[in-house]
């Protein structure tokens, strides 16, 4: 329970407890080894994959993102399909800065004004992944949409989601019955956009470039038949993950005066006249975003589940425990960050970190392949905001830390800021 509610301060009580490494009984997940030396991260990254299978460590989310998703695919099979995903991600153009900016520029208010923070990046995200991977910014086909994902994947079903016997489905009057009904009801709306999303094909639809991959043409799908997994492994990877994380970067802009000051008149700033594509590549804005990522982590830990029996720190992990690299513990580690409680973006300006010092995007052969798309849009999406408006935390209590588990992420809880319009 603690995990779930206060992930970040517990984890550290655990730690400061129990030392580097420590297993925590998790109801639905057993046992998690929680690892916050680099040194054991390095090792679990360098594992051989199937002996450290991230697949089956996932295998609860099978049945919201379904039994072909690369989440919770192992072996020859995850190898093959990671390689398709990745190029339809990866082929430039990336992102679409001018349209990023666009649809940034659509959520704030013209004049300014007190704005909360989580809801308007929860939208965007929503558009933002809309765009990306169906091609579609149509707000009206996307509303539906992510009412129903969000509705397999929010408060209710997540409980299902954690606890696979209310999957099951028993007859009208069990929670298995409504959440196979939510998944029928989320597939035809995935369908009905993909129809509608592909009457005005986009370059730089992921959705398109796959049907291509596969000899198909993007205009023609009826459907999302055969696509839906990835589909819906892309959106729910790239959905919640991005919004928790432009949260948490504006949240210490606001809180850093500096660092604004710098995003605009730095070297490379990013005034009102800069244009989408300079903001995709600010050397500091890149840094604003790592370092984000690196105080506030949005992911809190990895795993691989051992088919081996492995020794950690002396310890003997049996077979069928999660080994899990506990990126927020690593990440605020005063043998690797100097100050580590202390946003400063300059530390990625001046030296490297190690994979398995640094790794907001996991590790190993298992690394997040949408992690140069997220922060490509992320800095798109923060020079936007700060290079039109000063911002500002609307309050006092607008500066304090809280933390918000959102599925698999944790986002700040809700906070403002006051937007001030810059003058031209
Ligand atoms: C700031 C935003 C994001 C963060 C912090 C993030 C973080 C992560 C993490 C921690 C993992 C697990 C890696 C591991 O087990 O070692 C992961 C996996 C993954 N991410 Fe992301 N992610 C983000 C955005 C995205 C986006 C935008 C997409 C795609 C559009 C995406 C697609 C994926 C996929 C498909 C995987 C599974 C990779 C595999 O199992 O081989 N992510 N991500």
């Amino acid at each position: 329970m603690n995990w779930t509610l206060r992930p970040y301060p517990y984890l550290y009580e655990c730690q400061r407890r129990y030392g580097d490494a420590f297993t925590l009984r998790l109801h639905a997940l057993g046992d998690v080894v929680m690892l916050a030396d680099p040194r054991d991260v390095e090792s679990v990254f360098r594992m051989d994959p199937d002996h450290g299978r991230t697949g089956e460590a996932n295998a609860l989310m099978t049945p919201i993102v379904g039994a072909d998703s690369l989440f919770v695919l192992d072996g020859e099979q995850h190898r093959r399909r990671r390689a398709e995903m990745r190029s339809s991600l990866t082929t430039r153009p990336r992102i679409d800065p001018q349209a990023v900016a666009r649809l940034t520029r659509e959520e704030l208010p013209e004049d300014g004004g007190v704005v909360e923070v989580t809801e308007l990046f929860r939208w965007l995200a929503m558009r933002l992944i809309g765009y990306r991977v169906l091609g579609t910014d149509d707000p009206d086909l996307l509303r539906v949409f992510f009412a129903r994902l969000h509705g397999v994947t929010g408060s209710l079903s997540s409980l299902a989601a954690f606890f696979p016997v209310l999957q099951r489905e028993r007859g009208v009057a069990s929670p298995g019955y409504w959440f196979q009904r939510r998944i029928a009801a989320l597939d035809s709306v995935l369908s009905e956009t993909v129809v509608k999303a592909a009457q005005e094909p986009r370059t730089s639809c992921v959705g398109a470039r796959m049907a291509a991959a596969r000899g198909e043409a993007w205009s023609d799908v009826r459907g999302a038949d055969g696509f839906r997994d990835d589909l819906i492994t892309l959106i729910a990877a790239g959905d919640d993950t991005v919004a928790s994380a432009l949260s948490w970067a504006l949240f210490w802009v606001a809180r850093t005066p500096r660092v604004a000051e710098r995003i605009i008149n730095g070297d490379d700033g990013v005034d009102r006249g800069a244009t989408p594509e300079h903001m995709a590549g600010s050397g500091y804005l890149e840094a604003v975003c790592a370092e984000a990522l690196r105080i506030t982590p949005v992911v809190d830990i990895v795993s691989r589940k051992t088919t081996v029996p492995v020794t950690i720190q002396g310890f003997d992990i049996p077979v069928g425990s999660l080994l899990s690299p506990a990126i927020y513990l690593v990440h605020r580690r005063p043998q690797v960050y100097d100050t580590p409680d202390v946003f400063r973006p300059e530390r990625f300006l001046e030296g490297k970190f190690r994979p398995s010092e640094y790794f907001p995007f996991g590790g190993g052969s298992r690394r997040c392949i949408g992690a140069a798309l997220a922060i490509a849009e992320m800095k798109t999406v923060l020079g936007t905001i700060v290079g039109r408006y000063e911002v500002r935390p609307a309050s006092i209590a607008d500066t304090s830390i809280r933390y918000s588990r959102r599925n698999v992420t944790v986002s700040p809880g809700k906070f403002r800021v006051q937007l001030t319009p810059r003058r031209p």
